[in-house]
């Protein structure tokens, strides 16, 4: 559905987007997920033939994006980051008129327009002016408009971005329920790690325009971080014993606790157990602590995601966005 080579884009001496080699089969559900500034909304900007690259090579629904730009467009959704519908007319009226602007009849259109307002739970509102809905219903209106034309692909800016975690939760609900009803391709970009995390069965990390990772979100935490166990002891003497009737198994003490890298850790913690009670140092409490994006990030980078600007799921979301 999408391919990219070297896919590239250069703002005077800034490289938005540094050489990206892109393949997202048809119905995959794909978030790019990387902090403020790291070429994910340029990349899509690309895609969607709004923007030219300066160099390389992307085809989109099996059209090149700067010789077939009309195709390509056909038969893509993009929903941008800011607002797309007018805010004085009524939402199913907009999305009538966006029907028609890309050449559906009006009968067409008005059922399109009825069966998009109740998939994305709008039908108590869809009668109202734009005007008066809230911040998540718009976001819903906004994939509505791009969804009018029953696009194979839709491209989603940030599509959370500025919403409270109801509204959030809400709307990601909505985009997994459309995904399996209608089988669209979905690529969103992100900077909420739980978002990529939960919704998109693959996560591609971006930073500095460059790809960093791309796999599963399970895989990506399995393969660069791992789990950490936690056993607490008594006292620091039975800590420093317990590290050594672990061997083979890199045990960090710390105070009162031994820290313990592994894969699969809840799988571990029986045999680390048994070892410690064979050795009369019987652990006082056990934790199995899973990584998450964030620890991938940070073990690739050196960086977390929620440094400079980038957003965690954990703070206010008002607060996070970066204008
Ligand atoms: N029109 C432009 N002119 C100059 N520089 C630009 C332009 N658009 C983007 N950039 C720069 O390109 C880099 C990548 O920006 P981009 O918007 O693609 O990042 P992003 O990952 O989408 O960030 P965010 O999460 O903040 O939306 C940034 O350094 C940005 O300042």
């Amino acid at each position: 559905m999408i391919e990219t080579r070297g896919l590239t884009k250069h703002f005077k001496d800034v490289r938005a987007v540094d050489g990206i080699d892109l393949t997202v089969a048809r119905g995959e559900l794909v978030a790019l997920l990387g902090p403020n500034g790291a070429g994910k909304s340029t990349t899509l900007r690309m895609l969607t033939t709004l923007i030219p690259p300066t160099s390389g090579t992307a085809t989109v629904a099996g059209f090149d994006v700067v010789r077939r730009q009309r195709e390509v467009r056909q038969r893509i959704g993009y929903i941008g980051q800011g607002n797309g519908a007018g805010h004085s007319q009524r939402g199913r009226d907009e999305l009538i008129s966006q029907g028609r602007a890309y050449g559906m009849g009006v009968r067409q259109a008005r059922v399109r327009a009825a069966e998009l307002i109740d998939s994305l739970g709008l039908g108590e509102v869809a009668d109202r002016k734009v005007a008066t809905l809230s911040g998540g219903q718009r976001r819903r209106l906004d994939i509505a408009m791009g969804l009018i034309h029953a696009p194979e692909l839709l491209f989603l800016d940030e599509p959370s971005t500025g919403l409270d975690p109801q509204n959030r939760a809400n709307l990601q609900e909505h985009i997994v329920r459309l995904r399996a009803e209608h089988d669209t391709t979905i690529v969103l970009t992100t900077h909420y790690l739980d978002e990529a995390d939960s919704m998109a069965e693959r996560v591609i990390v971006v930073d500095h325009g460059r790809v960093i990772a791309d796999d599963s979100p399970a895989r990506l935490k399995a393969e660069h971080v791992g789990d950490t166990v936690l056993l607490g002891f008594d006292s620091e003497q039975e800590t420093t014993a317990a590290a050594t009737a672990l061997p083979g198994r890199a045990a960090q003490p710390y105070g009162k606790e031994l820290r313990i890298r592994t894969q699969g850790g809840p799988r571990q913690v029986p045999g680390m157990l048994e070892d410690l009670r064979s050795a009369g140092l019987p652990a006082a409490s056990v934790e199995v602590i899973r990584p998450t994006l964030d620890d991938v990030f940070l073990t690739l980078t050196g960086r977390s995601l929620r440094e400079g600007g980038a957003n965690s799921d954990r703070q206010p979301a008002t607060e996070l966005v970066e204008v």
